[in-house]
């Protein structure tokens, strides 16, 4: 059983963090370049910066997604980089939800049995969330709980996403563009739902966005540049 998650998110430092990818010609660029981030418990941040700039790159590496080429992303005391790969995913499984660019909806499954992954990965009982799950489906604005996800419009895709994310309260949400394939008044009510939730959890809140109402809700930015070539 995965740990149970404490009761306050653990503070977020960055230091020299350097995120390197190998292209196909076989030289390597650097996608971020960050000297320092620090983030207290419950904190909310806007990562922004033009396309390109290295804002999925981070918002992976405070997931513990992918390890940095160089420097260090400690949550609390846990350095990612120290974890093995099976404690690093154990680690997140029990803190992070995770709003994906391309959302990671997995077809065959309606979109309760979507929003119910993280339970299921997570060693939780899926029936006894199930209440919950339909909760967070009303409360995305997703009428048909049994819909097959390869028949969701982009938008709709986007709010099982987000309520995935939601369904085991975690104490750090990050989000990759969770409004970029929805129309303004929709985006921004995900947004703020968000928001709203991460208060209600006490949540760090770290969220890609090209928004500005949202950038403008989150109050605090990190405005990312591209790195580029690595020497
Ligand atoms: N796996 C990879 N292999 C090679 N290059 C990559 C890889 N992932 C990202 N990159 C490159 O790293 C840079 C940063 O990409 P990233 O997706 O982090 O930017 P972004 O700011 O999130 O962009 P967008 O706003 O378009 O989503 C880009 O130049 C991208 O092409």
């Amino acid at each position: 059983m995965p740990s149970p998650p404490p009761l306050l998110p653990p503070t977020l430092l960055v230091e020299a963090l350097r995120i390197r990818h190998r292209l196909p010609s076989g030289d390597w660029m650097t996608a971020v370049a960050l000297d320092r981030l620090a983030l207290e418990p419950g904190g909310h941040l806007a990562l922004t910066g033009a396309s390109g700039s290295g804002k999925s790159s981070l918002l992976s590496a405070l997931a513990g997604l992918d390890r940095p080429s160089d420097g260090r992303v400690l949550w609390g005391d846990t350095d990612l980089a120290r974890l093995t790969e099976p404690a690093r995913d154990r680690w997140r499984r029990a803190r992070i939800g995770l709003v994906f660019q391309d959302f990671h909806l997995v077809s065959g499954l309606d979109v309760l049995g979507n929003i119910l992954l993280p339970a299921r990965f997570g060693g939780t009982c899926a029936r006894a969330l199930k209440p919950r799950a339909m909760a967070l489906a009303a409360r995305v604005g997703l009428t048909r709980p049994h819909q097959p996800v390869e028949r969701l419009s982009r938008g709709e895709m986007q709010r099982v996403a987000v309520a995935r994310a939601l369904l085991l309260s975690p104490m750090i949400l990050l989000a990759d563009e969770p409004t970029a394939s929805l129309d303004a008044e929709t985006g921004n009510a995900i947004g703020a739902l968000l928001i709203e939730v991460a208060r209600e959890l006490g949540s760090t809140l770290v969220v890609a966005t090209h928004d500005p109402w949202l950038r403008q809700r989150l109050g605090r930015e990190l405005r990312l540049e591209a790195a580029g070539l690595a020497a």
